[in-house]
């Protein structure tokens, strides 16, 4: 079942380490079949290097596994806390890319100090609130899920225009309309992570970039009027 979306997932799955995203089983990604309601993602603990599609779960939105020999990743109920919370995501990743987790465990939102952050990421991106003992004691995975929409919620942020998030004390996530683009949302957000921490290292007084200048950038590349690269 769902032969195309595993074949997305594995392929993003294996950009990870790719892209310096992940070391050794560190991270996840995950894409949705929203007709059926049906999740696939990497299973737990499984080498990249020795991940196949047949390895991959498939989840409802519950958790119920359907289909996989495995157990699902450990951060599952964060995917799904995300697929039923923003339904116009099609993919999430989880990494501990170090620059981006170093904002993380600072509790730190990135601002946006540039433009290339602007091609992407339409303000500041955010960093949740810490979990509570009684959150982690509880449900960590899923209490993970619940901050995210937190902050979204209390920041007012469309999840396409932001699509990605610091999880306080712990690393970030990321999404896009399918697995791929979230893959690639994580990589931009990692490039971003690094630049704004030399920005500050070289000028610590430095400002985020004009809403204007933010404007300009992120509508080249986002909405009807975009007119970066050909037309599709
Ligand atoms: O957040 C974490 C660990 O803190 C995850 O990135 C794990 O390292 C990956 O877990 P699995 O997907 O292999 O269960």
């Amino acid at each position: 079942m769902l032969e195309h979306l595993k074949k997305e997932v594995l392929e993003a799955n294996l950009m990870l380490p790719k892209h310096g995203l992940v070391t050794f089983t560190w991270g996840n990604v995950s894409g949705i079949d929203r007709e059926q309601g049906l999740v696939v993602i990497k299973p737990s603990g499984v080498k990249y290097e020795e991940l196949q599609l047949e390895d991959l779960v498939v989840v409802d939105l519950d958790g119920q596994i359907i289909e996989g020999s495995l157990r699902p990743s450990s951060d599952t109920p964060t995917h799904l806390v995300l697929y039923r919370e923003f339904p116009n995501i099609g993919g999430i990743v989880h990494t501990h890319s170090p620059w981006a987790t170093s904002w993380a465990q600072a509790g730190l939102p990135i601002p946006a100090l540039g433009t290339t952050h602007a091609d992407y990421y339409y303000g500041e991106i955010p960093c949740t609130r810490g979990l509570t003992k009684e959150e982690i004691q509880k449900a960590y995975e899923l209490e993970t899920g619940k901050v995210i929409i937190e902050a979204f919620e209390t920041g007012g942020m469309e999840p396409l225009s932001m699509p990605g998030v610091l999880v306080s004390g712990h690393a970030p996530f990321c999404w896009g309309k399918n697995a791929s683009e979230a893959v690639h949302n994580a990589v931009v957000l990692e490039e971003v992570a690094k630049m704004a921490i030399h920005t500050v290292q070289l000028n610590p007084q430095v400002t985020p970039i004009d809403q204007f200048l933010l404007n300009k950038h992120y509508l080249r590349k986002h909405g009807e009027n975009a007119y970066y690269g050909q037309k599709k």
